[in-house]
């Protein structure tokens, strides 16, 4: 069978989006989603993404990272679906989708995409990091010198490492540029390698910022490889809400591939 796919970027978190409304492609096949991910023997990509009918919602999202196995939330990826299901001419300007950790909305701004994010009631603190989950789940710490840190060997450690074992996590290496600039590298899970940037990542520095006290703002800009990313948020006693991951999500070209 012959598909057509979309390829989009968000801040250099690239993806192949399907839609697969009316396609049937045996999600299970691992295997040959990794290949559609590999850089050299595929179209090459961070993830793969399809859209889907729902009943509760507008569309349904579902993710899989580049090693072919599904995955929790991804929040650049929830920006570029969001901004294909407006190409598509499914939404207009605004929309609540499904995706694995719940209900998201989202809407399209001079340009940049708002996505919301689920709603977090706990920032575990630890000597040396801390760890929460906004969709997925990051392993945030401060570091000297971010341009000229070793992040995919010492991702890949404490990925692989205790806690998290198999299972892993992302991570986060994080400087402070001002009180409410951050530059952030990530290691992602499934990916196993640093990604130009990292939609759950950066929304969970914005968090563990805060939460540490390294900021007093509730609106943080995070600068990654891929470029920048905003994270608004609502401080509350019980966590954080109206949480907001809010940047460009971009068409680079679209193709058609034998599945
Ligand atoms: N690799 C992540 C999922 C994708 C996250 C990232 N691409 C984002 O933008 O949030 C994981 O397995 O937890």
């Amino acid at each position: 069978m012959t598909i057509e796919f979309y390829k989009y970027q968000g801040t250099g978190n690239d993806f192949i989006i399907i839609d697969n409304r009316h396609y049937f492609i045996d999600k299970n096949d691992t295997k040959r989603i990794a290949e559609l991910c590999d850089r050299r023997f595929g179209i090459g990509s961070d993830g793969l993404i399809l859209l889907e009918n729902d009943e509760i919602s507008d569309f349904k999202m579902v993710y899989y990272n580049a090693d072919g196995r599904e995955s929790s939330m991804c929040g650049n990826g929830g920006r570029c679906i969001t901004a294909f299901a407006q190409h598509l001419e499914i939404i207009n300007k605004s929309t609540s989708f499904s995706a694995i950790d719940g209900v998201h909305e989202a809407r399209i701004e001079n340009g940049a995409v708002w996505l919301k994010m689920k709603d977090v009631r706990e920032v575990n603190t630890f000597s040396s990091h801390m760890f929460l989950d906004t969709g997925s789940p990051h392993h945030v710490e401060m570091v000297k010198s971010l341009g000229e840190f070793d992040v995919k060997s010492n991702g890949a450690q404490i990925r692989y490492g205790e806690p998290y074992g198999e299972k892993g996590s992302n991570i986060n290496f994080v400087e402070n540029l001002s009180e409410n600039r951050f530059g952030v590298r990530t290691y992602e899970r499934g990916v196993e390698d640093e990604t130009l940037s990292c939609g759950t990542g950066v929304t969970a520095v914005a968090l563990a910022m805060h939460s540490s006290g390294q900021t007093k703002s509730n609106a943080i800009q995070l600068r990654t490889q891929g470029g920048e990313l905003k994270v608004v948020f609502r401080p509350t006693n019980n966590g954080y809400e109206d949480i907001w991951l809010i940047g460009p999500a971009v068409l680079v070209f679209k193709g058609s591939v034998k599945w």
